[in-house]
């Protein structure tokens, strides 16, 4: 299989997350694209190629332009302002309040975002950038006849919604990259989203269409990040309704229930006959990982990739989270290890 991989993800290099009433060093951080990118070469899953640059056309099918402008010059707007510290925003437009887009740089980041962990920086943009051309390369691979290719991106971007940065992301990957497969003729793409945390993003952007199924299976909402979105009864709207599935799991969960609702998740693939499949690939359902709560061991990824390639679909792979960084390298290749096992 096929790797995408950009250097460039190195500008995204924020010193600052905000969890638990301090300031700590991010758990979004280079290592995690590097030891990856190391088990990928040692592991010889397949070449290593740089992103193409595609432009902003392809991030504008699911992103909006205020949106865009916003993070383009976000940095530049919040040190033109002598701010001593990193883009934190800290004022959000409340219930009640007015959902308009303020002049000043502290109202447009709580415009533009829904979560306070994910510090702007110099060099944000580029990195976000860039993630977005990785998984166009990947995608564009896909769509030109390669099984499988894997999109090693950093920043992640499953959180992102159309108009809303959050949990560490600024431009939704899987979400651009299944909108481009429709652009080039796909008729229906599905999104699985089998990441620790719910795809809040990727839910949000296709809520209401049938032409992109997306689901998620995920830590219960109640308990941990999104906190507001991700529950089972949200099963889309309008056009969309039954085209959107949320199975959600406590804490501990290993692997032998959490199977249980990939198989749930992938006999609905199968009934929906997609042209294409984007799995949103996160890996901090992992036992050991920092910030969440499933137990899923290394060898697990091997089955939940065999399971994936069992569908025998035409799929691209976008890296999301998992921030166990000793074993992401093995757990991430571990699932596309399996996932060809089965092709
Ligand atoms: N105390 C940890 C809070 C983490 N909040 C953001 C989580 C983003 C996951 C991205 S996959
Ligand atoms: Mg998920
Ligand atoms: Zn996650």
């Amino acid at each position: 299989m096929k790797t995408v991989f950009s250097p460039l993800h190195n500008r995204r290099t924020a010193t600052t997350e905000l969890d638990g009433g301090i300031l700590i060093a991010p758990h979004e951080k280079p290592s995690r694209a590097e030891t990856i990118l190391s088990r990928v070469k040692q592991q010889q899953l397949g070449d290593v190629l740089p992103p193409q640059e595609f432009g902003l056309a392809p991030v504008l099918r699911v992103h909006t332009q205020d949106y865009v402008d916003f993070l383009r010059t976000s940095w530049e707007d919040w040190t033109a302002e002598g701010k001593p510290g990193e883009a934190i925003p800290a004022v959000w437009p409340g219930r009640g309040m007015r959902h308009r887009v303020p002049k000043d740089i502290d109202g447009r980041l709580g415009y533009y975002s829904f979560a306070a962990e994910t510090s702007i920086t110099e060099g944000t943009w580029e990195a976000a950038c860039a993630s977005a051309d990785v998984a166009l390369t990947a995608q564009a691979l896909v769509a030109g006849g390669e099984p499988a290719a894997f999109a090693l991106c950093r920043p992640p971007g499953h959180h992102a919604h159309a108009d809303l940065f959050g949990g560490y992301c600024f431009f939704n990957n899987a979400a651009i990259s299944a909108q481009a497969f429709r652009d080039q003729g796909a008729r229906r793409v599905a999104v699985l989203d089998v990441d620790f945390h719910h795809g809040n993003g990727t839910q949000s952007i296709f809520y209401q269409r049938d032409d992109v199924m997306t689901i998620s299976l995920h830590g219960d909402p109640d308990l941990v990040f999104p906190h507001f979105l991700g529950f089972e009864d949200e099963t889309g709207e309008g056009p969309g309704e039954g085209f959107n599935m949320n199975l959600v799991y406590p804490p501990g969960t290993p692997f032998g229930v959490w199977r249980d609702g990939l198989e749930t998740a992938c006999r609905r693939i199968e009934a929906y006959q997609p042209d294409a499949l984007v799995i949103a690939l996160g890996v901090d359902t992992f036992e050991h990982d920092p910030i969440s709560f499933f137990k899923l061991t290394s060898a697990d990824y091997l089955l939940m990739g065999e399971r994936l390639g069992k569908l025998k679909l035409p799929t691209l792979f976008t890296m999301e989270g998992g921030y166990d960084v000793d074993a992401i390298g093995v757990n991430v290749v571990n699932v596309l290890r399996g996932f060809e096992s089965a092709r």
